[in-house]
């Protein structure tokens, strides 16, 4: 093959392209006359012309962000299938669009017509001849990379289809790495294509060792499902979960350069609206917090009398002492407690006060001038309304969090569920919570119990709700009022208002159409049932490795797992290359998960690169040995470089790093990574991580610091490792 025969190839197919983008360009102003026409109907102010204004300019927008999203890389694979099946090559891009005469121009990656391109394999070619992946940068294709599928075929039909370069997906994955994930849209594999495409019912359960493409292929599914059922799930909202915000921002490009943005991406942090904690605690702390027992320690809570709230009420009416004491106090909150989670008792609570108080009215004044009378003289009482606010807030589910900082109240709602040590370690971690604690305040594994309160508690019901008999509402804080919030076109297109809508706090608001876990090894029995709540009338996709958990009791998690996706059939599929590590160094990841007997599902990595991970030990200066990796390794990859280490040792390298000038402006970058008072640039090539925080993400070079004191850390450690040895594309070395 020469180069002039690429050139040429690459010519030809950048005057296709040009044709494309053309189009593209009518298309865009199509979209953007419409957005404008859409605006002069309101104008005119016709019957029904606020409706379709906002209906017309709505849909322009989503077109005009959807054509400005496929810009890059708009056009990325062509076909060359049998000529009786189809003599025309078919063109696959990220979006699909049609010439003036409607003819297809561009067919959309995740239409059927487009399956083909991902399913046709050399034993299997389904009809394709040859297969092309065009490499663009912005609008000019500056390359093309073939496979031909079907050799005999070319022979046989004599067409002029040349096979140019090494493969795209051999050039995709030695790409040098940046802090983000890339879409693989051109180069989605047969086995990846299966679970992406599969259809949208009960769970979804994608396994497979490190790097074979599970967290890529799960976001590409996304956009697939959206693809296939538009209006199912951006009306009722498609939720991402992944394990850290660092993980979350590592990922979030994907979808949009899919051109897919109505997608909930959360971390396990922010999984409950209104609430962004990124704090871990302590292993044996998360331990504790994470046992899906302090379910039944949070349902107590709930019910817990607020401290400071009144033990008795004494008033003078007419010819009585009316009282009510400790005692029967207690008995009228176990009875409305009965009837439902607490905040939602809210408008029964002065009825079921002043049943008991007329009880007591005995006087010959009091009995005359009746029940209503009564009803309508205490509820005028100052005093009897302050009681009712003192002794039945509302309650927010942080604020009843926070009464946990009292060791003696955790004491008493945990007995026979925590041992004491198990007490203790948890009132040291709730000690310095403040009174209303928000975002800051928590740590993401308070997350899932807070929601398991919120829950307990119920919302606080709203003012037009019908069962609200109280006529001073003004007792209760209702939620505001959402109508304000939203344009007509929120909700014709967004009944739940999932997508377009602020969130509104509300459980009712919280459930999905479609539920994606990534990492889900990791998720604890109490993030499960987080999960599981705004997945009950979901179809799921569960995305894991359990060989990289790091929580330490499976069987329970399996158990609450179980529980959270019940009822729902189980679709899996496995996937089974590596396209991350090079061969040479899953090899020495996947040596390691055996000697320390992990029970791992090891892929087979398909690049090799010769050079071998470095195992430097026994140093007697372990800053100046770390220096040496690092700056070797930043020196020989292009990309990014992480430096994991120890929990413990995490600030003692990070000033080292800053204290390196050969590593320059790098060295902002790592101390962004460990200090989050400074921003992070796109620019960073060297970060400091501890362990857990690699989970998911990938660098060109990994230098692991202190190996086995990473192991020792936790129960989990040899997971943690495993996981560190696997993030490594180019080269990695250990200092010991
Ligand atoms: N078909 C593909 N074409 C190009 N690159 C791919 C393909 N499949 C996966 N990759 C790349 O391989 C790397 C690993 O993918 P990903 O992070 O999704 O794997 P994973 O299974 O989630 O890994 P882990 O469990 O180790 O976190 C990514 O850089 C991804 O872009």
């Amino acid at each position: 093959m020469s180069d002039d025969l690429a050139a040429q190839e690459t010519a030809r197919e950048q005057a296709y392209v040009d044709k494309v983008y053309a189009q593209l360009a009518v298309a865009a102003g199509n979209a953007q006359a419409l957005a404008k026409e859409g605006h002069e109907r309101g104008r005119l102010g016709h019957e029904g012309g606020l409706v379709e204004r906002d209906a017309m300019v709505f849909q322009a927008a989503r077109r005009i962000a959807q054509l400005d999203a496929a810009h890059e890389g708009l056009v990325f694979g062509r076909l060359d299938l049998h000529p009786d099946l189809d003599p025309e090559p078919r063109y696959i891009g990220r979006i699909g669009l049609r010439d003036a005469e409607r003819e297809s121009l561009l067919i959309d990656w995740r239409a059927p017509a487009a399956a083909v391109f991902y399913q046709a394999t050399a034993a299997t070619p389904q009809r394709v001849i040859r297969r092309r992946v065009l490499r663009s940068d912005g609008a000019s294709v500056v390359g093309v990379e073939d496979e031909l599928l079907d050799a005999e075929a070319l022979e046989e039909t004599g067409a002029d289809l040349p096979i140019i370069g090494e493969g795209a997906l051999m050039a995709q994955l030695s790409r040098a790495r940046d802090r983000t994930m890339h879409s693989i849209v051109a180069t989605i594999q047969a086995e990846q294509d299966q679970a992406i495409r599969a259809p949208s019912r009960g769970v979804t359960a994608i396994s497979g060792g490190p790097g074979v493409g599970k967290t890529v292929v799960a976001l590409h599914r996304a956009a697939y499902l959206l693809y296939t059922d538009r209006r199912r799930y951006e009306t009722g909202g498609v939720l991402i979960v992944g394990p850290s915000g660092v993980f979350m921002r590592y990922i979030e490009r994907v979808l949009p350069s899919l051109g897919e943005t109505a997608v909930a991406l959360r971390s396990l942090g922010e999984v409950v609206d209104g609430v962004r904690a990124a704090r871990q605690d302590e292993p044996a702390v998360a331990d504790i917090k994470g046992a899906a027992r302090m379910a039944e320690v949070m349902r107590r809570l709930a019910r817990q009398q607020a401290p400071g709230s009144p033990t008795e009420f004494r008033l003078f009416y007419r010819d009585d002492v009316l009282q009510l004491d400790r005692g029967s106090l207690g008995r009228i909150r176990r009875q409305l407690m009965s009837q439902g989670p607490r905040n939602r008792q809210l408008p029964r609570v002065p009825g079921a006060l002043l049943d008991a108080l007329w009880r007591q009215v005995r006087g010959e004044r009091g009995r005359e001038r009746g029940r209503s009378s009564f009803d309508e003289d205490l509820l005028g009482d100052q005093r009897f309304l302050d009681f009712i606010t003192a002794w039945w807030p509302p309650l927010a589910a942080p604020t009843v969090l926070a009464w946990l900082r009292d060791p003696e109240l955790l004491a008493r709602i945990s007995e026979d569920v925590l041992s004491a040590e198990e007490q203790r370690v948890l009132s040291a971690s709730w000690t310095a919570m403040p009174e209303q604690p928000v975002g800051r305040d928590l740590t993401v594994q308070d997350v899932p119990l807070l929601d398991e309160l919120r829950y307990a508690l119920g919302d606080v019901p709203d003012r037009s709700d019908d069962e609200a008999s109280l006529s001073d509402t003004s007792l209760l804080e209702g939620g505001h009022d959402m109508a304000e919030l939203m344009t007509a076109a929120d909700r014709e297109y967004a009944p739940s208002g999932r997508a377009w809508a602020p969130p509104t706090h509300k459980i009712d608001d919280d459930p999905f159409a479609h539920v994606l876990i990534d990492e889900a090894q990791d998720l604890t029995p109490m993030q499960w049932r987080m999960i599981g709540r705004r997945g009950r009338t979901a179809s799921w996709t569960i995305v894991g490795d359990p060989a990289q958990s790091s929580w330490p009791v499976p069987e329970e998690a399996a158990a609450a797992r179980a529980e959270a996706t019940e009822g729902k059939a189980l679709h899996e599929f496995h996937l089974s290359t590596n396209y991350r590590n090079s061969s040479e160094i899953y090899d020495f990841a996947a040596a390691y998960a055996q000697r320390v007997g992990l029970d791992a599902d090891l892929p087979t990595a398909v690049r090799s690169t010769g050079e071998e991970p470095q195992v430097v030990e026994d140093v007697a200066d372990l800053e100046a040995a770390v220096r040496e990796a690092v700056v070797d390794l930043a020196g020989r990859v292009g990309g990014t470089v992480g430096v994991v280490v120890p929990a413990a040792r995490r600030s003692e390298v990070n000033k080292w790093l800053a204290s390196w000038p050969e590593l320059g402006e790098d060295a902002a970058g790592a101390r962004a990574a460990v200090d989050s008072t400074v921003q992070a640039s796109g620019e960073d090539r060297v970060v400091v991580l501890t362990g857990l925080e690699t989970k998911g993400l990938e660098f060109d070079g990994i230098v692991v610091v202190r190996p086995q004191e990473i192991e020792d850390e936790s129960q989990t450690g040899r997971a943690t490792l495993y996981v560190v040895l696997t993030r490594a594309t180019q080269l990695l070395t250990t200092v010991s």
